[in-house]
């Protein structure tokens, strides 16, 4: 057995029997902390996703002015920004107390997700995920009390993304010549969800072969995300080959998830991404992930042009339970669940 240091998250899944099981996973953070030169066992990714880890092209991404959208645009990173992350800054043992714990299916709080089985390839990545809005419903207390201002500069960021969303929601429709509110009636003011998720990418000893963060597509309606540390490490795949988006710091990134593919009865589509490790840069990233409400049900957008819908009405909560129960995927499979058949 490897030593892996002391430092465990405990990430519960449900095994092939629906037994719940609990496996410890060695804390990335602490590894390269100690200085590890070796990448453990358990981290080491199957040879078909070690393909192509770094023969990428670098492709820019389409930019959208903000100000267009008349938001009041403050929301370049900054030291304010930065507290986003400061999290990570905290000892183990703080990180640990300062955050509450959750009853969910995607293991929210400080640890882990896309936990399947004791066996799997481990992603070389800590993460802490929490639900910002709605705030009433005891989501709130979970969050971490440490460090100083992180959760009214959480809060505050929660806001503004808020507003983001619900005008890209505006324009995106209208981009496909539907009614204005087409997506936005779908996330109701008051009972929309918006989760945040902080990844931290330690330095890796061994990037060509441990992956960041293991592909997947977002399960929610839209993601935005920014990042600090380094501006390489997102990989979308397109045409089959992994591309490295131009992402400069100052720049958020809007991706589509599921739930949008759904929403537009795939018009729209969620890409497939994951991200890289580096052997000498730490990178954080913070994911806010915007939903409507868990009983909404999604009603696809009807297509004038085609007469068959490829995708069915769904409720948001059996989605997400479905994805998390299904993820990680080699592909997108979870979505087929809402696909016509
Ligand atoms: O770190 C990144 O850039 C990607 C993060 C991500 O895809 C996620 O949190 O869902
Ligand atoms: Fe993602």
């Amino acid at each position: 057995m490897e030593n892996h240091g002391d430092f465990f998250h405990e990430a519960k899944y449900t095994d092939q029997n629906g037994l719940l099981q609990t496996t410890k996973i060695p804390v990335v953070q602490e590894l390269a902390r100690k200085g590890i030169t070796y990448l453990p066992e358990r981290f080491i990714s199957l040879p078909t996703d070690q393909q192509k880890f770094s023969a990428t092209t670098h492709v820019n991404l389409p930019t959208i002015d903000l100000l267009k959208l008349r938001i009041e645009s403050d929301s370049s990173p900054n030291e304010e920004l930065a507290k986003l992350v400061g999290f990570f800054g905290l000892s183990f043992e703080e990180k640990k107390s300062s955050v509450g714990s959750y009853m969910s299916v995607d293991n929210m709080g400080y640890g882990r997700n896309f936990v399947r089985s004791e066996y799997q390839p481990l992603d070389w990545i800590d993460r802490m995920t929490m639900v910002a809005f709605p705030a009433d419903d005891g989501n709130l207390h979970v969050w971490p009390k440490k460090p100083h201002k992180f959760r009214e500069v959480m809060v505050k960021y929660a806001e503004e993304t808020r507003n983001i969303f619900n005008d890209l929601l505006q324009a995106m429709a209208e981009a496909l010549s539907a009614d204005k509110n087409a997506f936005l009636k779908m996330f109701e003011p008051k009972r929309s969800e918006l989760k945040i998720r902080t990844n931290y990418y330690p330095p890796c000893p061994r990037p060509d072969l441990a992956v960041g963060l293991t592909p997947h597509s977002d399960a929610s309606g839209l993601s935005l995300l920014i990042q600090f540390g380094a501006e390489n490490g997102l990989q979308v795949l397109k045409d089959e080959k992994w591309m490295s988006p131009l992402w400069p710091a100052d720049m958020l990134l809007v991706n589509l998830g599921d739930l949008m593919e759904i929403m537009s009865n795939g018009r729209l589509t969620s890409s497939w991404h994951r991200a890289i490790t580096s052997t000498n840069c730490e990178r954080f990233s913070v994911a806010v992930f915007y939903n409507p409400p868990p009983d909404a049900e999604i009603e696809p957008m009807q297509d004038e042009n085609s007469s068959n819908g490829v995708y069915r009405k769904v409720n948001v909560r059996d989605y997400v339970e479905h994805y998390y129960k299904v993820s990680p995927t080699v592909g997108k499979e979870a979505i087929m669940y809402a696909k016509v058949v």
